[in-house]
């Protein structure tokens, strides 16, 4: 079978408000990062499907008979991009010698890359042998959408391979883009990867990570944020580390003992959000004052205590925002929490330089 070869890559993302409550049905806001993964998809005739993983020192390869027999009987249907398909995971599971469950780096990431490869390559009939390369500028599991950036490759550069999406690099103009259809189908496969890593992913990490920019994430709604002042924020990694599909179970198990409790925090969270997205407005609409910085740090201030009351803190990141406020800075968790990246708000008269050496030392020091 000939296939396409390419090169792939996508963002990782930051979010400012939302995380944990995005899963419940309110409102994210998130930005994608210069930090990407990249992939790169090579046909072989070895009949061997082969997958490099160097950020996780992953490096397997299985034979193309041995992946068919995994394919459902004739007449079944493989490949719905709109449901995880629990057979076909299962079959996985056990190919990889993994129970239902793995907080394993190394299974995750490859059950979440031979789930696309058969669902992709199903409807031809044939399997491809193919040596799939992945690497990374994104820490893994550290909130900044790692999992949804590997996921948004694996779909991007199968989907193309196939011939499903046509091949970027076959156009001739080197600033050829996928229109509508082709975004949302490489978004929708790379969900299918998030929901096989994470358990139970909202989908603003793979809106970001396909689309860029800077967005609004409701209910799988995705409004980009076409007019936002320019935002100076510092990421710093506690590299603590932690799974996301814990944290987000975590705080499920928090909302069914306590809804009456968790709930109303959750929607508090959703009102923060909205409060930021219109301070945003206002900046852009304005020219940006100290009372816009004011109203964006409070806000910062009042999410991290929310997420502190999930459950979703961690003693690294207090310090972080303990050591940033000391020098009137306001930070707060970034993605799933629990250890991984905090986000510090900086000011537009805060040099970086200058806050750079005393702040990062002292981070240093405790991390
Ligand atoms: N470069 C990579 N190579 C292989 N697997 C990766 C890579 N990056 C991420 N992964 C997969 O994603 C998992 C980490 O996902 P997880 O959702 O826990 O963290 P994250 O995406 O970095 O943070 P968050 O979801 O909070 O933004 C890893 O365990 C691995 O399975
Ligand atoms: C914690 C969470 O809200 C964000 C992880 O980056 C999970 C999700 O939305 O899928
Ligand atoms: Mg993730």
């Amino acid at each position: 079978m000939h296939i396409k070869e390419c090169i792939m890559s996508a963002p990782g993302k930051a979010i400012l408000h939302g995380e944990h409550a995005v899963v419940h049905g309110n409102v994210a806001l998130a930005v994608s990062l210069n930090l990407r993964t990249y992939l790169r998809l090579q046909a072989t005739s070895t009949s061997k499907v082969c997958i490099n993983l160097p950020n996780i020192n992953t490096f397997l390869s299985w034979d193309v008979t041995k992946l068919k027999q995994l394919l459902p009987d004739s007449g079944a249907e493989l490949g719905n991009v709109n449901e995880l398909d629990a057979e076909l995971v299962r079959r996985l599971r056990d190919l990889v010698g993994v129970s239902n469950g793995t907080l394993d780096t190394r299974s995750m990431a490859i059950l979440a890359f031979l789930y696309i490869y058969l669902s992709v390559f199903a409807g031809s009939g044939e399997l491809p042998s193919l040596t799939v390369s992945v690497w990374s500028e994104l820490p893994t599991g550290a909130g900044l959408g790692s999992s949804a950036a590997y996921s948004v490759c694996l779909a991007a550069a199968l989907l193309s391979a196939s011939g499903t999406i046509p091949s970027l690099l076959s156009d001739q103009e080197s600033t050829a883009r996928w229109g509508e259809v082709e975004m949302e189908l490489i978004n929708r496969w790379a969900f299918q990867g998030e929901r096989i890593i994470h358990g139970n992913p909202s989908g603003v990490d793979n809106a970001v990570g396909t689309w860029g920019g800077i967005l609004r994430y409701h209910s799988g709604k995705i409004t980009p944020l076409n007019r936002v002042p320019m935002l100076r924020i510092l990421l710093t990694n506690t590299k603590v580390p932690r799974s996301t599909k814990v944290l987000v179970a975590g705080v499920k198990d928090k909302m069914n003992k306590f809804p009456s409790i968790i709930n109303p925090v959750l929607e508090s969270v959703n009102a923060v959000s909205c409060t930021c997205e219109q301070t945003l407005s206002e900046m852009t609409n304005d020219t940006p004052t100290p009372e816009h910085y004011n109203i964006l740090e409070e806000l910062i201030d009042i999410n991290q205590h929310h997420l502190n009351v999930m459950g979703v803190g961690h003693p690294a990141l207090d310090t972080l925002c303990r050591v940033t406020l000391a020098r009137g800075l306001h930070s707060k968790l970034t993605g799933a929490g629990g250890g991984g990246c905090g986000i510090t708000l900086l000011r537009p008269d805060v040099f970086f330089y200058q806050c750079q050496r005393p702040l990062l030392s002292a981070l240093m020091n405790r991390f």
